[in-house]
């Protein structure tokens, strides 16, 4: 299959500007490479760096140095250098996030939370429906739910809402941060399933996965952080 992201030399050092500019080299010069169909897992102890890594792989960090490169509508866009448009075209079409916490809009129900980034891709709206009917169904999103705003769900029903969300548009790339975290055995199946499905259609899948079963389960390769937090020398 061929290569969706490539990481080239990555390196992220947050400064604390209210602590007396405090630096924290988080990693340092991280490179590695996604292929389609393939599923890497970012692997290392708590506070190795992990969620930050994933974030920049999305643009919401700004990495210091080196190169994110997606591949992107035929092309490759850099996610390190991109201007805001394009990181936003890339979320549109190309890498999609998937989490455990569903960021809740008040007053739209759970059918129009899951179908708009199906439809902001273009998809027709019938369609749209259907596909999230299916996948709601699949993780045990009860139907009368549907037409209801999930701001009041249970979290593990806005946990489910938002994966159904997180995997109806049909992303070259999809980023997973936990998506089985404190699912119940039915559901976290349910989540494996389709990130096994997702690969077979060609999708290049990163993600931190804490449940040991279902990293083993879906990931090709692991990828271990390097630097060990109590190692790293902060300096003010
Ligand atoms: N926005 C931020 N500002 C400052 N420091 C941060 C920020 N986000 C993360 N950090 C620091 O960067 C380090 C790495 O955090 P990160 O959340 O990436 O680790 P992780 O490997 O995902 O941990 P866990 O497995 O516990 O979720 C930690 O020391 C954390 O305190």
């Amino acid at each position: 299959m061929d290569i969706q992201l490539r990481v080239e030399n990555v390196s992220k050092t947050f400064v604390l500007h209210n602590q007396n500019g405090t630096r924290l080299p988080v990693f340092h010069d991280i490179s590695l490479t996604v292929a389609g169909g393939e599923c890497v897992a970012l692997n290392g102890h708590s506070g190795s760096g992990k969620s930050t890594l994933l974030r920049s792989l999305y643009g919401n960090y700004q990495p210091d140095g080196g190169h994110i490169f997606v591949r992107h509508r035929g092309g490759w866009v850099d996610m390190v250098s991109a201007d805001a448009r394009d990181v936003l075209q890339v979320r549109r079409y190309t890498v999609g996030w998937v989490s455990q916490f569903l960021r809740v809009i008040p007053r739209i129900s759970t059918l129009e939370v899951v179908i708009q980034p199906l439809l902001e891709q273009g998809a027709d709206r019938q369609e749209s429906e259907h596909r999230a009917g299916e996948l709601l169904t699949r993780l045990n999103v009860p139907e009368r739910l549907w037409s209801l705003a999930p701001a009041t769900f249970s979290g593990g029903e806005q946990q489910r809402v938002n994966i159904a969300r997180g995997f109806i548009g049909d992303f070259p790339i999809l980023l997973l941060d936990e998506p089985t975290a404190s699912l119940d055995v039915a559901n976290r199946n349910a989540v494996v399933q389709l990130i096994q499905e997702a690969k077979a259609r060609g999708c290049a899948v990163v993600g931190i996965f804490h449940d040991e079963e279902v990293r083993q389960t879906v990931a090709d390769h692991d990828y271990m952080m390097a630097i060990a937090a109590t190692d790293r020398e902060v300096t003010a």
